[in-house]
């Protein structure tokens, strides 16, 4: 039997850095990406779009099963674009609100097990980058790299508040905290795929680490595997 494609699961708390570094993981190695944070957010935009509350179980999860997107432009690093229901829809899924109800609508086992075959068919050869909670727990348990990145909450509201004031969004950085800290509080603590490592996973603390020294370690422990040919 042929075994699977390798994956390299990263996952971790808002704004530790996972989309950024999986980006470049997937764009160096010529590896497909899987951004699966984005799915959950643009379950709650089309949620939003539809009239459909977040707490409705069972039509959120026929939402997530029927869900119209497409990622473009995805062939290795970030997609392009993401096309939902005929929207270009790239920039407003990233905002802290959708963010919240993405953590919402994740928390609903219905609409976890509706999204995970989805994910799981991301994984074809030469390889998967996949970032998000429950990637090296859930959704690729066999993955033969884990890596749980984190930073201080302080740290990561930092990051965001750059991120979006770079972009033209009005934020405040007391309000960024609070919103950070209310997430990780709702993806711990739930009860189904919360966030935590994975009992093989490495964990890295990216409070005091630039991108590129973070690349490094990742790569470091890859080059230890040999799964990137
Ligand atoms: N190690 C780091 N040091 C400084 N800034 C970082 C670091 N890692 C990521 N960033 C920046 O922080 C912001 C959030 O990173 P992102 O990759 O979106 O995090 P996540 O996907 O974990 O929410 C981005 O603007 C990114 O450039
Ligand atoms: N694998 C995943 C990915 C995201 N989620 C949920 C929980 C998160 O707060 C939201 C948004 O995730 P996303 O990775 O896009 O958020 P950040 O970029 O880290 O701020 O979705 C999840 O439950 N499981």
């Amino acid at each position: 039997m042929n075994s699977p494609a390798p994956v390299i699961t990263i996952d971790g708390p808002s704004g530790s850095g996972k989309g950024t570094v999986a980006g470049r993981l997937a764009n160096d190695l010529k590896w497909r990406l899987l951004d699966s944070g984005a799915l959950y957010r643009l379950l709650a935009f089309a949620a939003a779009n539809h009239g459909v509350a977040l707490e409705n179980e069972p039509l959120l999860s026929k939402l997530a099963a029927h869900l119209d997107v497409q990622f473009v432009g995805a062939t290795n690093g970030k997609a392009a674009s993401i096309i939902l229901e005929g929207d270009d829809v790239t920039h407003s899924i990233r905002s802290e609100q959708v963010a919240a109800g993405a953590s919402k609508v994740a928390a609903l086992p219905a609409v976890r097990a509706a999204l995970l075959e989805r994910q799981r068919a991301f994984r074809e050869l030469p390889g998967l980058v996949a970032d998000g909670r429950d990637m090296g727990t859930v959704v690729f348990p066999d993955a033969p790299l884990k890596i749980f990145l984190t930073a201080s909450a302080e740290e990561r509201a930092r990051r965001r508040y750059l991120q979006l004031k770079a972009k033209g969004d009005d934020v405040s950085l007391p309000r960024l905290l609070k919103e950070i800290r209310a997430r990780d509080e709702r993806d711990t603590q739930r009860a189904i795929a919360p966030l935590k490592p994975a009992a093989d996973a490495i964990q890295l603390d990216s409070t005091e680490l630039s991108i590129e020294q973070v690349l490094e370690r990742i790569m470091s422990e890859i080059a230890l595997r040999d799964i990137a040919g």
